[in-house]
């Protein structure tokens, strides 16, 4: 039979201090029996504490599991306590809601997402970025049946987190533009809503750049639901091709080699400048829109060494081969690399 599944969330809840709704937003959807919180070291504190109690006051019997990584053996440990739990959820940045994401439909359960940072557009995606011996996989999970974005904790986040989200949002640019091209070259198979929605979501957050204000919840939530609007390309498209190709590949490369990476969406927003000289477009805008978010754009705001920028180049068309991008089946020689690197102001 030939036919698509689109997943959506079912419920999506955003605004301040929402968190302490957490059990009874979970009771309104009919959840019962033992729950798992899964969360991490920073994220414990500032939303998993609030969100369990909010739960135990309505009687649900809640067990908590830690993690630092988005890996299979991070997805292990989850679904190591998951026996006779109904839902699994992710308090936490991007690393934890994969991972949760996962755990859930590995044991066949219900996820709930409840994001702490405005970070990254897999806040309400069916898909998980796992890191793996090649580097990363995306892989299909579920959507959430419910996201509680609580602004007020997302606000007081580190305000490096979301201005990583803005420069993830912004790196559809680049991403759509790979979709394209391997739909011509390939005759891969593209959705102009999914690419259409994505777009659309990207050209709204850089027109709303100069609102996004440390500290203001008016900007929290502006950039969740556009986060939200984004995840929902991927979940229309089925896969994250909306909003990742080629820039997504640098960062995943550079996930490997730096010693000490920077932020995802930092990583791809500086990896869009480039990828978009390669496809011939205006890479200028994309800095510009990135300077203006008080995203980084090159290597010393990063922190990361100039010689692991030409590495990743190099080296980022081998992640998801499969994946057809401005990278090509070859990649970029050292020469070209470097090249690329210094006509954008990256090095
Ligand atoms: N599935 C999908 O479709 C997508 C997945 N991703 C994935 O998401 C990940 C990136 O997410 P990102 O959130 O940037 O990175 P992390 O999940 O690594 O979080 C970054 C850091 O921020 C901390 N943090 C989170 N919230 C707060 C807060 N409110 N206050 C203080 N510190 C906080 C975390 O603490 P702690 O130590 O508690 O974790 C962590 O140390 C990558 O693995 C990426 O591949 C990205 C886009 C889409
Ligand atoms: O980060 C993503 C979209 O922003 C999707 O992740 P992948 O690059 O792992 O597919
Ligand atoms: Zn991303």
């Amino acid at each position: 039979m030939n036919y698509k599944k689109i997943q959506m969330p079912r419920e999506v809840h955003i605004g301040s201090d929402v968190i302490n709704e957490t059990g009874k937003i979970c009771q309104d959807l009919k959840i019962d029996g033992n729950l798992l919180v899964v969360t991490g070291k920073n994220t414990l504190k500032i939303g998993a504490k609030i969100a369990i109690e909010s739960l135990e006051e309505l009687n649900y019997s809640v067990d908590l599991v830690q993690i630092t990584e988005a890996s299979q053996n991070a997805i292990k440990k989850v679904e190591d306590k998951s026996s006779d739990v109904s839902l699994i959820l992710g308090v936490g940045g991007g690393k934890i809601i994969d991972v949760a994401k996962m755990a859930a439909k590995n044991k066949d359960t219900y996820f709930m997402s409840v994001p702490t940072a405005a970070s990254h557009d897999g806040i309400a995606s069916p898909l998980a970025s796992i890191k793996d011996a090649k580097g990363s996989v995306s892989l299909t999970a579920q959507s959430p049946i419910g996201v509680i974005a609580d602004t007020n904790i997302i606000r007081n986040a580190p305000f490096r987190l979301l201005a990583s989200g803005c420069a993830d949002i912004v790196s559809n640019y680049t991403a759509i533009k790979d979709w394209q091209l391997a739909q011509r070259l390939q005759n891969e198979g593209y959705s102009e809503s999914a690419a259409a929605l994505s777009l659309m979501t990207a050209k709204l957050i850089i027109k709303s750049s100069n609102s996004i204000k440390e500290g203001l919840e008016e900007s929290a939530r502006l950039v969740v639901k556009s986060l939200f609007s984004s995840g929902m390309a991927i979940s229309i498209a089925g896969s994250s091709r909306p909003a990742s190709g080629s820039e997504h590949k640098f960062s995943h490369a550079l996930d490997r080699i730096a010693k000490k990476p920077a932020l995802h969406g930092e990583q791809c927003g500086i990896g869009a400048i480039m990828m978009m000289n390669l496809h011939g477009g205006d890479w200028k805008f994309i800095r510009n829109a990135l300077k203006d978010m008080k995203a980084p754009t090159n290597a010393y705001e990063l922190e990361i060494d100039p010689d692991d920028i030409i590495e990743a180049l190099i080296s980022a068309h081998k992640i998801r081969p499969e994946r057809y991008t401005i990278l090509g089946d070859r990649g970029l020689s050292r020469d070209a690399a470097k090249k690329l690197a210094v006509k954008t102001g990256v090095i």
